[in-house]
């Protein structure tokens, strides 16, 4: 049986994060995968040198997870066709706004019997529904894809503080293959077949896109309207953060939000989500989390305290990180609004209210 010669797209927090891992498992189960893992580093220059090249004296990624080693064997690749040259596992972990644009150049240069697994938190709403993107990998690149999404904050996955992640992965076998890709004793795997929920999930808590993101990243004209929903639930969380509301009023929130995930998996994906994959890492725990300490929540409770605009307090305070969310409120609206649906989703509503229309953050609990 041939190895697997697997590689990483994408290099920021996650990626980096996830670098380690894979990094970690292909020397460990050398019986499956070849160790050498290349990574596709979006290049720039860090203190006047390649960031490529940093990583490969290094072993570190210092600009997107300072301090954190990554393994001897992960390779720092700054050109995409020669980091996927004939991989037959490919990892997805690109901010979404980048995933079309990164894949359209990786065409014909995988092996045959390639497979991908997507890492992307975001969805597609296009003017004819809704598209995940193991479906825009899929379409694009003719490769089957799975999907990895959790309470996986990259910071503490990289310290290695114990955390679950579910895998969505229709092929029993390729399944496998994944769950010995990522598994450790402290990020714990579990491996189901609705990769559809396991998607659905991570978007729906992590808001992005739409008009504004495609200002900054316009795609191909003849390309859909990229727009996920996400984000909302966060910057639900931190606005009553900013507001100095405790941990009930958050649950409250969490609780809300988890209603209106569900909500939209039934109304727009139907019976391709399984209600128990909420109660998967990727559901209600990445909820959690998010709501807890991500970057989305960190921005919003800022975006309350300091009153600076949204895409301000992302350069002052994520060096280079994107959100996968906020900007898109107002599609998200639109997309609501285009089906005369923004009542049935009061928190998503009352978000877009408060960033876009200037209604008070106390609308957060008023309102919903
Ligand atoms: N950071 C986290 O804790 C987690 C993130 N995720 C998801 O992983 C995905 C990737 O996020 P991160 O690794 O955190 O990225 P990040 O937000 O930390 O970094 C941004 C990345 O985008 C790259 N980039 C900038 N301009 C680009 C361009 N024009 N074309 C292509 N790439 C460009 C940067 O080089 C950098 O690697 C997202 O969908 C996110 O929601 C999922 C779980 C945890
Ligand atoms: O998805 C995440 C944790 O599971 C990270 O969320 P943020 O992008 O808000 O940091």
């Amino acid at each position: 049986m041939s190895l697997e010669k697997v590689c990483i797209i994408g290099s920021g927090n996650w990626g980096s994060a996830v670098a380690k891992l894979i990094g970690t498992n292909t020397q460990r189960h050398g019986n499956l995968f070849e160790s050498s893992v290349r990574q596709w580093v979006f290049e720039e220059k860090v203190n006047g040198e390649n960031l490529t090249d940093i990583i490969n004296r290094e072993h570190e990624n210092i600009k997107y997870l300072q301090g954190i080693k990554l393994p001897e064997n992960i390779v720092a690749v700054p050109s995409v066709v020669d980091a996927c040259k004939d991989a037959t596992l490919v990892v997805f972990v690109v901010p979404h706004q980048f995933v079309r644009g990164v894949c359209e150049q990786m065409k014909g240069h995988l092996a045959p019997n390639a497979r991908a697994i997507s890492l992307i938190k975001g969805l597609e709403i296009t003017s004819s529904g809704t598209r995940l993107f193991s479906e825009e990998i899929e379409r694009i690149l003719n490769v089957p894809c799975a999907a990895l999404s959790g309470a996986n904050i990259a910071d503490e996955v990289a310290k290695e503080k114990f955390c679950e992640s579910t895998i969505g992965c229709p092929n029993v076998q390729d399944g496998e293959l994944f769950y010995r890709l990522f598994d450790t004793d402290y990020f714990r795997i579990n491996v189901i077949q609705d990769h559809v929920g396991v998607q659905l999930c991570g978007a729906l808590k992590n808001v992005v896109a739409g008009k504004n993101i495609m200002t900054l990243y316009p795609p191909p004209q003849t390309q859909p309207l990229p727009l996920s929903l996400s984000l909302f639930l966060l910057v639900g969380a931190g606005f009553t953060d900013g507001l100095g509301y405790g941990s009930n009023t958050k649950a409250a929130i969490i609780r809300r939000g988890l209603m209106e995930m569900r909500k939209f998996g039934q109304m727009f994906f139907g019976d391709m989500v399984q209600t128990e994959t909420f109660f998967e890492s990727c559901g209600a725990a990445d909820l959690i989390t998010t709501c807890s300490g991500g970057r989305n929540r960190k921005v919003a409770e800022a975006f309350v305290t300091t009153g600076k605009p949204i895409d301000v307090l992302e350069k002052e305070l994520l060096n280079g990180q994107k959100l996968q969310g906020t900007l898109s409120a107002a599609e998200v609206h639109e997309f609501l609004s285009a089906r005369n649906m923004t009542a049935e989703f009061p928190l998503f509503n009352t978000v877009y209210r408060i960033v876009f229309e200037n209604a008070p953050v106390e609308c957060i609990v008023r309102d919903i």
